[in-house]
């Protein structure tokens, strides 16, 4: 069947790295550029579009299916790895050595049959994570414009930008594990562009290994290194007001770099269509119960906490953070994710249950953005993932940050040095510090001057996305450029 009208529709073909934060940032993208007129396919793994399904079909009001949105199309490709727990995050190593040597086939393949296909119009651009390099290769064959698009920040990426330097100057890898803890990495390094007294240890935390062919490693580096030579377009989840030095020092080495961030706060200027206001993003059921329990409670009352889609702790780590939270006599939303604790379920004991029953909330998966804007939220214990700080920087929540891996800790140094909207919480967590640091945010005036900085930033993101700000400029730039030959 053909699609009429639809034949001549440019058509983008998005693929994410395959992970909540990565999909559910570069469905925004679809979401902007379906807006703009374009067929859109959207690739995710057969694992993830498995869950992603599951997850609508088991939260209340997703009745909607995906298969019948309008110029909007889902495909998958295997993603090559062993079976796994279905409702948890895979082993992100195992998915970085398959990226480096399976999906450029699989995509190909994919590409090959959209194009021998008279249900959608041929494909002319890709719009892939920059983490998923290969598609710079494919985009090449076929002659097609490529945007890469960094789900992390600017001082995020830029930290992957130095993962060569690190390691022609013998920083990496490391001699033994011991260097993980005997200071070494306390080290200041000056000759990072745009990151002023940055320490070794608030660069991305993937150079930290002792094996040089370690997956993850490599695909960052070769992910940093590809896109400069190969993309089309540098597209970066931030805005300028943001992060101008690291924008700056980002642009003289990678040629059109274009900020089309807060994401959502451009998504929310537009006016969505219908069909794709139901298509959520989540890969783990939402529980929208606790917006009400939200909803009864005191303006800014209230530390909402939650580690992302993939940090996990153990159940020492847990009990800390819990009698923290208890002790701390405020209000709490804790979202705790079947897979939090590693190797167990994440079971609170039952003392403290009892102690937090007029105070704490506790759910699986609940709808973030949503509980960030909600006027009970006073502050966020965050893991530092960089759409969660976006997202609270969005909605001015000041943060408590406690970051697992890879780029939140950069994104944590950020947020807590260079933006002044947040404190740090030590690796070895205790229930006192814990206390200490609710009640600091939550009644202090190192509390109030974050949330007035916090503040701040919201002002400056829905300005760049403003029409005629920063994001909104670069968005039709970068429509510009997927539409040309390339
Ligand atoms: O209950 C929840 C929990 C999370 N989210 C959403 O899930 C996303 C989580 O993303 P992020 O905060 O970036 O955390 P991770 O899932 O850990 O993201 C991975 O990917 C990011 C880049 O996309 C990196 O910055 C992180 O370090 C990496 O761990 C956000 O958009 C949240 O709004 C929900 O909607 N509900």
């Amino acid at each position: 069947m053909a699609v009429a009208d639809d034949d001549n529709k440019p058509h983008a073909v998005l693929i994410p790295f395959p992970a909540q934060g990565h999909m559910k940032a570069l469905l925004k993208v679809a979401k902007l550029l379906h807006q703009r007129g374009f067929y859109i396919t959207f690739v995710n793994t057969e694992f993830n579009q498995n869950r992603l399904i599951k997850a609508r079909s088991d939260s209340a009001g997703s009745s909607h299916s995906l298969s019948s949105l309008p110029n909007f199309k889902f495909r998958t490709i295997p993603d090559g790895l062993p079976p796994s727990l279905p409702n948890a995050t895979q082993d992100v190593g195992l998915l970085c050595g398959s990226i480096r040597r399976n999906f450029l086939a699989q995509f190909r393949k994919l590409v090959s049959q959209l194009n021998e296909s008279d249900t959608n119009p041929r494909v002319t651009c890709i719009v892939s994570d920059v983490v998923m390099p290969f598609t710079i290769t494919a985009a090449g064959e076929l002659g097609i414009p490529v945007a890469l698009f960094s789900t992390f920040a600017a001082c995020g990426f830029m930290g992957f930008h130095q993962y060569r330097a690190l390691l022609d100057k013998g920083i990496t890898p490391l001699k033994d594990t011991s260097y993980l803890t005997n200071g070494y990495l306390d080290t200041v390094i000056d000759w990072v562009p745009g990151m002023k007294d940055i320490r070794l240890k608030d660069l991305p935390t993937f150079f930290q290994v002792t094996d040089p062919n370690d997956e993850i490693f490599n695909l960052a580096m070769e992910s940093a290194e590809s896109s400069r030579k190969g993309a089309t377009a540098f597209c970066v989840h931030t805005f300028d007001a943001l992060e101008p030095h690291v924008l700056g020092a980002l642009s003289s080495v990678y040629p059109h770099v274009y900020t089309i961030g807060p994401l959502q706060l451009l998504l929310n200027k537009q006016s969505e269509e219908d069909q794709l206001k139901s298509l959520s993003y989540n890969l783990w059921k939402e529980e929208p119960e606790c917006l009400q329990w939200l909803d009864s409670k005191e303006p800014a009352s209230v530390v909402y906490v939650n580690f992302g889609s993939v940090t996990v702790m153990s159940m020492h780590q847990l009990v800390e953070f819990a009698w923290g939270l208890a002790n701390s006599n405020h209000y709490f939303l804790w979202i705790i994710r079947p897979d939090l604790v590693t190797g167990e379920s994440a079971v609170l004991p039952p003392e403290f249950s009892e102690e937090i029953k007029e105070r704490g909330f506790i759910a699986g998966w609940c709808p973030q953005e949503d509980v960030l804007n909600h006027p009970s939220v006073g502050g966020f214990l965050t893991h530092s993932g960089w759409n969660s700080t976006i997202e609270s920087l969005s909605a001015g929540v000041p943060m408590m940050c406690w970051p697992f891996f890879g780029d939140q800790q950069t994104n944590c140094r950020f947020t807590c040095t260079d933006w002044g909207v947040g404190m740090e919480i030590d690796n070895d967590v205790k229930r006192d510090e814990i206390h200490k640091l609710v009640r600091e945010l939550m009644e202090g005036d190192k509390g109030k001057k974050l949330k007035n900085k916090a503040m701040e930033w919201s002002r400056l993101a829905d300005k760049a996305t403003a029409p005629g700000g920063s994001s909104s400029f670069n968005l039709d730039k970068l429509v510009d450029v997927l539409l040309s030959k390339k």
